[in-house]
């Protein structure tokens, strides 16, 4: 489904990401790891296109080289990304953050509605201002904002981040529904904690490179990559 090719990523002079290479399999849910700094989110923005970085190499999605294309084509093309912090819009409510970015898709659409159904809690309060929600219903807006471009693949950045426990279990519990319905995850993290509940395959990034992929139960079993690379 995805396809990284010999990216290096640059914020002007400072190179951030050194020739990465992975592919995604369709169906699959993968966690990035890595700790503070190490380029996750520059990974996720490099996917996307987004400026910054500047980036190299080459990115290929449903075998079209999206690399070049402007992020709103590639957001079009079905890959849907759930930044870090949420970065909902102070204006708009509940309601506006999901009618503003919807667009139908083929088979299972996701329409507001649907976010609804799978999201009592941000129904209730749909007139709401989105930033004047919990951390949690954030969350939740974040991903359903994200769901209603009706992406193939969904990229989420730590959406854990300073969320109660109960509340990560819910996070973690609807991605393996969307992956039950058939969407692509990439999810980058800083704690392997849960990595268990919901990965197929692990990859390590270090300073920039991709130090280690292998599966879950071989990563879980790794107690030398894991002290290694995430001091677990
Ligand atoms: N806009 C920017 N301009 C210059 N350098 C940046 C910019 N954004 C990030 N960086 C640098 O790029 C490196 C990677 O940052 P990135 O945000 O991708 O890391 P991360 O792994 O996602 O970290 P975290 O877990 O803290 O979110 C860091 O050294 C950071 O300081």
């Amino acid at each position: 489904m995805l396809q990284v090719e010999n990216l290096n990523s640059f914020y002007g002079q400072s190179q951030i990401l050194y020739d990465i290479n992975f592919e995604l399999y369709k169906n699959e849910t993968v966690i990035v790891l890595g700790r503070n700094g190490m380029g996750k989110t520059t990974l996720l923005r490099s996917i996307m296109n987004m400026n910054p970085p500047d980036n190299e190499g080459s990115i290929n999605f449903k075998n079209l080289d999206i690399s070049k294309f402007p992020s709103y084509d590639i957001a079009k093309s079905g890959i849907g990304l759930v930044p870090q912090g949420r970065r909902l819009f102070p204006s708009l409510s509940v309601y506006e953050h999901l009618t503003m970015t919807h667009r139908k898709g083929e088979n299972n659409d996701w329409t507001p509605e649907k976010v609804f159904d799978l999201f009592p809690e941000i129904a209730r309060r749909k007139n709401n201002k989105g930033t004047d929600l919990s951390g949690g219903e954030q969350q939740m807006l974040a991903i359903g904002r994200a769901l209603v471009t009706n992406p193939s693949l969904l990229l989420l950045d730590e959406p854990l981040e300073g969320l109660a426990p109960v509340i990560s279990e819910k996070v973690i519990d609807t991605v393996n529904l969307l992956k039950e319905e058939g969407i692509t995850i990439l999810w980058v993290e800083q704690k392997a904690v849960f990595i268990e509940k919901v990965a197929d395959r692990v990859i390590i990034i270090e300073k920039g490179e991709i130090v280690y992929q292998a599966n879950t139960q071989e990563f879980i079993e790794n107690k030398e990559v894991k002290s290694e690379y995430l001091g677990v």
